[in-house]
Formats: structure tokens, C-alpha cells, sequence
């Protein structure tokens, strides 16, 4: 006998994911076992791309998480509630959840984890980071047998495509992301996109999985691109750098008496040295670098959003699920200890992360300045008094009357950059600070 979906939202992803059931030929022939058992939208009159028996269509969503004939809720809705209520009121009745819903996980997935581990069912969520680009399985199987140092990448393609197309034409951001909306990558709200929320999203799940315990998302720091000026991205490029939101999670070298695990935990623009493979990564594509030991670098690239690929994410969730109920032949929900050990999240504990004053990064910072002597030599002698070594300071040109300055340092402590920064504010001579970005 099949297993029963109950499909919640048949927007983009949950008709990519019902186009991918209805035509399961040249699939793993798990996709052949698993039914559409009910749909749930919010308007039964709206047209869908893809063609299910309009009896399957349902506007109560409640009905199908309670409903003893569904095996598996796939919950792609979006939004915070009712997706949040709906998932655990699935577990409650003993249904296994497969969402894509990285805004619920983010927040409240010690509730929802604890629950499906009591109810002994499985929340799976390959589609809720970088759409189509396996990076929840390769964590939780294939690489968690190493020492994770380092989970790096470009997780939000709305981000990736405005930088893309600011680097390649010179154009200004504004411009960029009214583009962006009428093509549909962006939301017409683009809050959690541009302003790196919905990477901070991400970035946190990968970090929970890459280190093994909890991640307070208010925690995680998150920094957009609205700032990104094409004067910067020009400077860049003179320096030998590319700029995009990068998302990172790392662990910190602890010292021998520290038991406690440090992450940084970080969403904001970075130089980052043309050279990196992660610098290529343009336009709307998603990449993840991954550096562990004794695997080190492993590079994930794809799409990180859109129907198709995010609705394989969905269905290769639903099918690992689907794969653990034939081989212990019981659909009921398991015992908590017969939980799959690596399908399962089971951390407990928060993780310890570092506040950003203590973090260590090269920056890069471009001053405007009135052109008298002795600008450079001020700046350089407060950034000295504060510990924060220089790499380069360039005069680059002139914007009207004022001297455009750009300065790179080696790695420093936040903290003591913000303080030089603050006082070099409220120097005479220095009219502006228009952009501070972290290089790598
Ligand atoms: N789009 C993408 O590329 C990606 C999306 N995701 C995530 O997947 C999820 C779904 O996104 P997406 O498919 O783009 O969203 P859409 O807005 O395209 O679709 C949402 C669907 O949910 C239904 N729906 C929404 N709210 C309700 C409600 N209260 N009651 C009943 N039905 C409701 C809508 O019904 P109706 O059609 O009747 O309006 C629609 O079918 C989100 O969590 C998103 O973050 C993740 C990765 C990529
Ligand atoms: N809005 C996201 C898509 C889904 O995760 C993006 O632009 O990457
Ligand atoms: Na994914």
C-alpha cells in the first residue's frame, strides 16, 4: 500500500513537489510507492500548473495534519504561523513532517525537534537550506564523521543575483532589486532577503548540524547588502576582491582550559579574494564550502531556490522517510530510541557563541575626507593606538571635493576596530565613512 502525503501549500514548491510524484518514471522507484493523500491551499479557485483531482484540494488544513490515513505532512506553506501550529500538531497525531520552512526551523526547532523525538516521528529538511543542493544529509551522514571546522557559503540567491549584476554592470542597488522583483527572485517584501535574514536563518540550521547543539537565532549576527554601494564593488575589484553575502559558521580554537565550545555564527557582505572558490559563485546559484577534518574542503553548488529544485529537497526527504518505514515495516510512529541516529536531530544543548566585538577578521572601511595634510597620518596613528594593523591605505580619487580614502587591515579584534573607528568619526578633516565591510 502507498504512503499517504498530506501536502500543505501547492505554491512553488508544493506543485514542484506534486509534479515530481505524478511523474515518478526514471525515479528511484520509492517515488512510485508515495501518494498524494490531500492538498491543503488557501483558495480552491486559483489555476495550478500541475493537474490533481480538485476533490484532493482542501482549505482545512487542520483536517489533513489530524487525519489517520496521512502517513507524511510536507509542510511548504512558508510564513510562521499557522506552518509552525500545523507541524506540531502533525507530530502530535503521529505524522512524520517534511518542510522547507527555514523561518519556523530557525525559531522553534527546539520545540519542534523535541516533540518529534517523544513522538518518534522524523522532521526532515533538506529544502528548508540552499533549495536543491543536498546539504542537510551530507551533515548529518556523509561529514559528521569529521571535526567540522567551518561552514561557509552563499545561501541566499535573491542576494547573490542583485551582487552579480551590480559587479557586471555598475549599477546601484536600487535598480538592481526592482529588477529582481519583476523577474520573481526577489519577494515583493524583500526584507528577509536583502537584509540577510533569511541567510541568518540558514547559516543557524547548518550551524546546529555542523556543531552539534542548538543555536539561539537573536544570537546569530546579520548584516544585509543594502549598503553595498557600486563604489565599493569597483574598489573591490581594484583590490583583487569580489563582494558577496557570505554566511558563516566556524569553530573557535578554544584554549586548554576552556571546556566550552566558541562558534561564531554570522551573516553579513565580505571581500572575499577573487581567487576563492566561492567568488565564482554568481548570479542566482547557492554554494556551501564545507572544511572538516580529515575531510577538508568539500564545495556543495546548485540552486538554491525555485520549484523544481527545491521540490527535490521535499521529495528526497519524503522518501528517506518512506525508505525507513518499509525497512522496519511499521508505519506506526517509533519509539524515540528506534529513531533513525542519523535522520534524527537530537541535540540538547545551546551552543556558546562568541559576540562579534570578539570576533577577528580583516576589514576593509572608505573614508571621505576633506584633502588637507596630514589625513593618512591621523588615521593610521589611531588605528596603531588601538592595536589594528594596517594592510593598505590607497588614496583612490575624489568624490566632489572630498578625498576618497580606502584602508584594509590584517586580522583584528572587532572590537578595537570599532573603537578606532569611533574616534576617527569625530575627527576634523573626516566628513564620511560611507562603507565598513569584513574581508576574508
Ligand atoms: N520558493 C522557493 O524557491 C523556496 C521556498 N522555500 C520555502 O518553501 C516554503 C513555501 O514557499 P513557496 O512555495 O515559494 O510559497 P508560495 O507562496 O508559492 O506557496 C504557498 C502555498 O501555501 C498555501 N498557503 C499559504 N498560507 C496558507 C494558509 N494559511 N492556509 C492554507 N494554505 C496556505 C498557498 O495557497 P494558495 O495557493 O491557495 O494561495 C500556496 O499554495 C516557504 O517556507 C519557503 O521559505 C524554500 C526554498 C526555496
Ligand atoms: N528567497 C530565497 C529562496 C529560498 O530559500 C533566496 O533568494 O535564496
Ligand atoms: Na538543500
Amino acid at each position: 500500500m502507498a504512503f499517504k502525503i498530506g501536502l500543505l501549500g501547492l505554491g512553488t514548491v508544493g506543485a514542484g513537489t506534486a509534479e515530481i510524484l505524478l511523474n515518478p518514471e526514471l525515479r528511484h522507484p520509492l517515488v512510485q510507492e508515495i501518494e498524494i493523500g490531500k492538498v491543503g491551499v488557501r483558495s480552491l479557485d486559483k489555476p495550478r500548473p500541475v493537474d490533481l483531482p480538485a476533490d484532493l484540494l482542501t482549505t482545512d488544513l487542520e483536517a489533513i495534519v489530524t487525519d489517520p490515513n496521512i502517513d507524511i505532512v510536507v509542510e511548504v506553506i512558508g510564513g510562521l504561523e499557522p506552518a509552525r501550529s500545523l507541524i506540531l500538531k502533525a507530530i502530535a497525531h503521529g505524522k512524520h513532517v517534511v518542510t522547507a520552512n527555514k523561518a519556523v526551523i530557525a525559531r522553534y526547532s527546539d520545540e519542534i525537534f523535541d516533540a518529534a523525538s517523544t513522538a518518534g516521528v522524523y522532521v526532515m529538511i533538506e529544502a528548508a537550506v540552499a533549495g536543491g543542493i543536498p546539504v542537510i544529509q551530507p551533515l548529518k551522514q556523509s561529514l559528521s564523521v569529521n571535526r567540522i571546522h567551518r561552514v561557509m557559503g552563499i545561501v541566499n540567491g535573491t542576494t547573490n543575483y542583485i551582487l552579480t549584476r551590480m559587479a557586471r554592470e555598475g549599477a546601484d542597488f536600487d535598480a538592481v532589486l526592482a529588477d529582481a522583483q519583476r523577474l520573481g527572485y526577489a519577494e515583493a517584501d524583500p526584507t528577509a532577503d536583502v537584509d540577510g535574514l533569511d541567510a541568518a536563518d540558514k547559516i543557524a540550521i547548518l550551524a546546529s548540524l555542523a556543531f552539534g547543539g542548538r543555536i539561539k537565532l537573536p544570537e546569530v549576527y546579520c548584516e544585509g547588502i543594502r549598503s553595498i554601494s557600486a563604489a565599493d564593488i569597483a574598489y573591490a575589484d581594484r583590490l583583487g576582491f569580489v563582494i558577496k553575502l557570505l554566511a558563516t559558521a566556524l569553530r573557535e580554537p578554544s584554549a586548554p582550559d576552556d571546556a566550552t565550545d566558541h562558534l561564531q555564527v554570522r551573516v553579513h557582505p565580505t571581500l572575499l579574494p577573487k581567487s576563492h572558490p566561492l567568488a565564482s559563485v554568481n548570479d542566482v546559484y547557492n554554494a556551501i564550502l564545507f572544511e572538516g577534518d580529515p575531510v577538508g574542503q568539500v564545495m556543495l553548488f546548485g540552486r538554491g531556490a525555485g520549484s523544481g529544485p527545491t521540490a527535490s529537497a521535499v521529495v528526497s526527504d519524503i522518501q528517506n522517510i518512506v525508505a525507513i518505514l518499509k525497512a522496519t515495516g511499521s508505519r506506526s510512529p517509533h519509539s524515540t530510541a528506534d529513531l533513525h541516529l542519523l535522520l534524527a536531530c537530537i541535540h540538547q544543548h545551546y551552543c556558546t557563541i562568541s559576540p562579534m566585538d570578539e570576533v577577528v577578521s580583516r576589514f576593509y572601511a572608505r573614508f571621505l575626507t576633506r584633502d588637507m595634510p596630514g589625513v593618512i597620518g591621523r588615521l593610521g596613528t589611531c588605528f596603531g593606538d588601538h592595536d589594528v594593523s594596517l594592510e593598505s591605505v590607497v588614496q583612490i580619487g575624489f568624490q566632489d571635493d572630498l578625498a576618497e580614502i580606502v584602508v584594509v587591515t590584517h586580522d583584528v579584534r572587532e572590537g578595537n576596530f570599532r573603537k578606532a573607528l569611533a574616534e576617527i568619526r569625530g575627527f576634523e578633516g573626516v566628513a564620511e565613512i560611507p562603507s565598513v565591510l569584513r574581508v576574508l
